[in-house]
């Protein structure tokens, strides 16, 4: 099966955390942490900064490393680090998601995310 591996960032600020939502493709309207795909060469952290700054033009320190989960979706397997990060410049423009909020702890439940997601959502509730 394909792999894809991928990295995320979970903004964290005053104790909420960043999500957005996909404008298109299969996963269309679902709710995830933005990120993307490691490129040849890269590390985690350097991927991750460039992802954030393509997609909302934003500078962000990754600051603790959360969890890797693995998932398994109808076309390929994913593997996705996911990492604490805060906003060290920029505004978070919406270049290429429909949508984003600020969830607190008990808020986190509340969107549709994208399979993969549940379970980190379940680990930053303190669930796992
Ligand atoms: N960025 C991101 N991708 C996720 C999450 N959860 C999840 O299942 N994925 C899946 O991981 C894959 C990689 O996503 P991506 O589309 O953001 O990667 P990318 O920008 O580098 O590549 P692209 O050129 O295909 O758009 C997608 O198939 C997406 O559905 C998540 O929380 N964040």
């Amino acid at each position: 099966m394909k792999q894809i591996e991928v990295v995320a960032a979970i903004i964290c600020r005053e104790g909420k955390y960043f999500a957005t939502q996909r404008g298109y493709g299969e996963f269309k309207d679902c709710w995830e942490f933005p990120g993307g795909k490691i490129e040849a060469g890269e590390s985690r952290e350097e991927a991750l900064k460039r992802e954030i700054r393509e997609e909302l033009d934003t500078e962000i320190s990754v600051d603790t490393f959360l969890t890797t989960v693995e998932c398994d979706y109808p076309a390929f397997h994913l593997t996705m680090h996911c990492f604490l990060c805060s906003v060290r410049s920029g505004h978070l423009v919406l270049k290429e998601h429909e949508n984003a909020t600020w969830l607190n702890r008990e808020e986190l439940g509340s969107v549709d995310w994208l399979p993969a997601d549940v379970e980190v959502v379940k680990e930053l509730v303190g669930e796992k």
